[in-house]
């Protein structure tokens, strides 16, 4: 065994003889050290896989052709499931009536209806009627042992994975009699699990499916008492029999507040499960706790060989993978535990596709001058086209300060909002609601925002610093053009940064058309300058003022309030 082999084959025993308690406190202490910085380390690592893929291609292409009698495929080391994919077309111009049709009147009234009344959705987009008839059909042969398939699907951004999940799990249990757990969809993080919920719930309020969120921020037992019943009698005879049941069919959470459920209830038990969704599989994959599938894998087989009569039972899990960079590392995707996977793709080769009604563009510029030209651009975007722009930075820091600049300089002529982790969930619940319904024109954010987020007014999104990993890029640039609508993009380079930035995404993006070099005028820089350079100066007071009075009252306890307070003071003080 190869030492990598050697030092992996070691970490997954030493998991394994984990007791729970040391489990839970290894878990508890990574998850209290989730930061964006932790983000950027998975950036890291993703990029880490892709490079490795290209390596074996590369090793791959050398020997092909060493050995002109070598056959090609023969030598590709990617798994066949991969190999035989079944490609889908991400152009939603050419979308094939027919086959949608038949889709969608194949599914349920309620559904048919819901998708109409509450999403406005009369055509299905190829993502969904290429995946939906092949899941319903998979769940048919679920129960036998052969032919039963799980399914991978990577698409582009916006181009409706969701739906093409939500859809065949309500198919498949709106006539189910008992409710028990039966769905269980995995997020990164706790506003996509929101966003994913309102979509099950638009369903769900048109029957009797019952489908909760559960993320950190409820306590454990509040989670607990909103997906158990305890069956619980008066009679104290009766009670030594009482038994739990689930009080739910779906539930929608983050991998670890699952496993703080599997660990601190004991009610609650995944025998009953059908179906388990990992949206945004590579992001979750790359989590710094990632072995958590292993596990959760592990607790599904346990918990359902002490109920199941049969061995078949025992694979009727279906698991459901979705993603629009999915990994090429065979190791990786050897994680994922697939069984007869299916394979969903976009674009077959390493380079990934992006939606196609997005143009791209890129706008040179001195790194001590890219404030002065993000602004100038916003003031065209926002000011004079009325489009709404998410611009992103490469830290909460960042953010911060590039929100205060922005804000500084635009005087009011428009509305502009920070998001990073830096603000509490209800703070950005409240800032993403008013985006939502137009009330802000420019959100300045950290990469938080990067991934599955949907809102649809975003017309453009601009790239305040050129991400450094393609992955990072295609998920930015993916909360703009979704679903068919036009987009565009803006990433700002240095002479020095720019050859790194192109080469990045004609070597690994699948373009329908060229990103094209984007021109501030001059003119517009040089009126700029003098009112730059004077709220600098206020810039510099303003984080100076925030740093000492959040230094001075450190011993507060709630330091989310204290720092919304001092925002607010000053802020106040500055803007007014
Ligand atoms: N058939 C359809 N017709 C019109 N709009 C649709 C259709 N299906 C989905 N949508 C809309 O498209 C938008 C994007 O869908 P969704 O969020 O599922 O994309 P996604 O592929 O998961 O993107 P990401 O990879 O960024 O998470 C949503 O607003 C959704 O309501």
């Amino acid at each position: 065994m190869s030492s990598k082999k050697n030092r992996k084959h070691k970490k997954r025993k030493d998991l394994e003889n984990l007791s729970e308690e040391k489990f839970d406190k290894k878990f508890k202490e990574k998850k209290n050290k989730k930061n964006e910085n932790k983000n950027e380390n998975e950036q890291n690592q993703e990029e880490l896989d892709q490079n490795y893929t290209e390596n074996i291609f590369e090793k791959i292409n050398k020997e092909t052709s060493q050995n002109e009698n070598t056959n090609k495929n023969q030598t590709i080391r990617l798994p066949l499931w991969i190999r035989k994919g079944k490609s889908i077309t991400t152009n939603l111009q050419e979308i094939d009536e027919t086959k949608s049709k038949e889709v969608f009147f194949g599914v349920s009234p309620i559904i048919q209806e819901t998708l109409r009344e509450d999403f406005g959705i009369t055509t299905l987009f190829p993502t969904q009627y290429e995946v939906i008839p092949s899941i319903m059909e998979t769940i048919k042969n679920s129960h036998f042992l052969l032919s039963s398939n799980d399914i991978c699907v990577q698409a582009p951004t916006g181009s409706g994975k969701t739906l093409a999940y939500v859809i065949p799990i309500i198919q498949s249990l709106l006539n189910r009699v008992i409710v028990r757990l039966r769905a269980v969809v995995l997020l990164p993080t706790r506003q996509l699990v929101l966003q994913v919920r309102n979509v099950f719930e638009k369903f769900c309020s048109r029957c009797s499916l019952k489908v909760v969120s559960s993320v950190g921020e409820s306590s454990l037992t509040q989670s607990a008492r909103m997906l158990i019943q305890n069956n619980e009698s008066n009679n104290e005879k009766e009670n030594q029999f009482a038994n739990t049941s689930s009080k739910v069919d779906i539930l929608i959470c983050t991998p670890g507040r699952l496993m703080e459920l599997l660990q601190n209830i004991p009610e609650f038990s995944l025998e009953d499960l059908r179906f388990l969704v990992i949206d945004e599989a590579d992001r979750l994959l790359t989590q710094s706790y990632s072995d958590w599938l292993y596990r959760i894998n592990t607790i599904i087989k346990s918990s359902q060989k002490t109920t199941s009569k049969t061995r078949t039972d025992l694979i009727s899990v279906k698991k459901m993978i979705f993603t629009a960079t999915l990994t090429k590392n065979p190791e990786k995707m050897s994680s994922l535990l697939l069984h007869n996977p299916l394979y969903f793709f976009a674009s077959s080769n390493l380079r990934f596709k992006i939606p196609s009604s997005l143009q791209q563009y890129y706008i040179i510029c001195q790194e001590e001058q890219k404030p002065l030209y993000l602004y100038a651009l916003l003031e065209r975007l926002s000011i004079q086209n009325k489009e709404q722009t998410l611009c992103f930075t490469g830290s909460v820091e960042a953010t911060h300060r590039l929100f205060y600049l922005v804000k500084l300089m635009s005087k009011e002529k428009f509305k502009v909002q920070e998001y990073s982790s830096s603000l509490n969930s209800k703070k950005r619940e409240e800032i993403l609601k008013k985006f939502h319904r137009g009330e802000i024109n420019v959100l300045v954010s950290s990469d938080i925002m990067a991934r599955g987020m949907d809102i649809v007014g975003i017309q453009n999104v601009i790239n305040y610093n050129a991400p450094t990993f393609v992955q990072n890029y295609i998920h930015r640039i993916g909360r703009t053009a979704r679903a068919g609508r036009i987009g565009k993009t803006y990433t700002l380079v240095t002479q020095d940064t720019k050859s790194y930035f192109l080469r990045m995404i004609k070597r690994k993006i699948v373009h329908e058309s060229p990103i094209l070099k984007e021109n501030i005028n001059q003119n517009v820089i040089s009126e700029l300058e003098v009112d730059y350079e004077n709220n600098l100066k206020k810039l510099k007071i303003m984080i100076d003022q925030e740093n000492i009075a959040t230094s001075n009252f450190s011993c507060v306890n709630n330091q989310d309030i204290l720092k919304e307070t001092i925002r607010k003071q000053l802020t106040k003080t500055i803007f007014n």
